[in-house]
């Protein structure tokens, strides 16, 4: 059986998947929000997939982390969003609308107006009309991938980065996803598993080494230009580095004393040797 690799329907991931086939890799492609391919990931329907840091620490067991590979950001990220007009302070008690898609970014918004802004309550919930209409009409709303990208470009303030929020509140990078494999696929398919991991580095570094022509290459959506969709890919960091599991240790713990995560997970690494 080939493995099965879910796909993150953001122009986030394209750096990771457009040259993948290219670079070999034959196997199955499933696409979907975050939020799906986390649940398809932790019941087995796929192998491995780029998603939410915080779907690997709440079952770090099952899972094994390829290495130097992430959707980071130092500092402003762009498509994870806060739409709102009060004061982060002001939040307490409110309810803050969220799309059903995010697993990593609404508790980085939870853990962030709790530790950083005085905040003792932080309720989220998905509205039954899209989230657009709320940001429409000055409601407090979290978005993120494409949706937070288009509608973060079309407003002219009232909106909040939490990679710059995070930023400014630790001076570390923001890891939102990373390319989490089940642990029996690393340790029944480890062969398979080595060749993707080679495949995928080599599928972004083609990728990060020409940015403009991938951008030219893709099907780049009506509201966006190919120099914004460049500048966008540019802000963000692709690598798994020493800051960033520095940052994203300090994210796992103060998820854990906001009592998000029943205990902090350790960080475990596929190794192909
Ligand atoms: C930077 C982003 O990070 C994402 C945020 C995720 C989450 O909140 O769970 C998961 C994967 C990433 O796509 C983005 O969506 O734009």
């Amino acid at each position: 059986m080939s493995l099965r690799v879910g796909h993150i329907c953001y122009l986030n991931s394209i750096p990771f998947f457009h040259h993948l086939r290219r670079q070999g890799f034959a196997g199955e492609i499933v696409s979907g929000v975050p939020a799906h391919l986390n649940a398809m990931l932790a019941r087995g329907e796929i192998d491995l997939c780029p998603s939410s840091s915080f779907e690997y620490a709440r079952n770090w067991r099952d899972y094994l982390l390829l290495p130097e590979q992430s959707i980071s950001s130092f500092g402003p990220v762009r498509s994870v969003l806060l739409f709102s007009r009060k004061k982060l302070s002001e939040l307490d008690g409110q309810v803050i609308a969220v799309t059903g898609e995010s697993a990593t970014s609404i508790n980085l918004l939870k853990v962030l107006l709790r530790e950083f802004h005085g905040c003792r309550e932080v309720c989220c919930r998905v509205p039954d009309e899209p989230v657009e209409a709320i940001v429409e009409r000055g409601g407090d709303v979290l978005m993120i991938g494409d949706r937070a990208l288009k509608a973060g470009l079309a407003t002219d303030g009232g909106v909040y980065d939490l990679g710059q929020l995070w930023w400014e509140a630790t001076g570390l990078p923001f890891v939102f996803a990373l390319w989490i494999v089940r642990r029996e696929v690393a340790e029944e398919r480890p062969g398979e598993l080595a060749a993707f991991n080679c495949q995928l580095a080599a599928a972004r570094t083609s990728a990060e080494g020409d940015l403009h022509s991938l951008a030219s290459e893709v099907a780049c959506p009506d509201w966006l230009t190919e120099e914004e969709l460049v500048a966008y890919w540019q802000r963000m960091s692709f690598d798994l580095a020493g800051d960033h599991l520095r940052g994203l240790e300090r994210y796992f713990s103060l998820c854990h004393r906001h009592g998000l995560l029943a205990e902090e997970p350790g960080i475990a690494f596929f190794s192909a040797a």
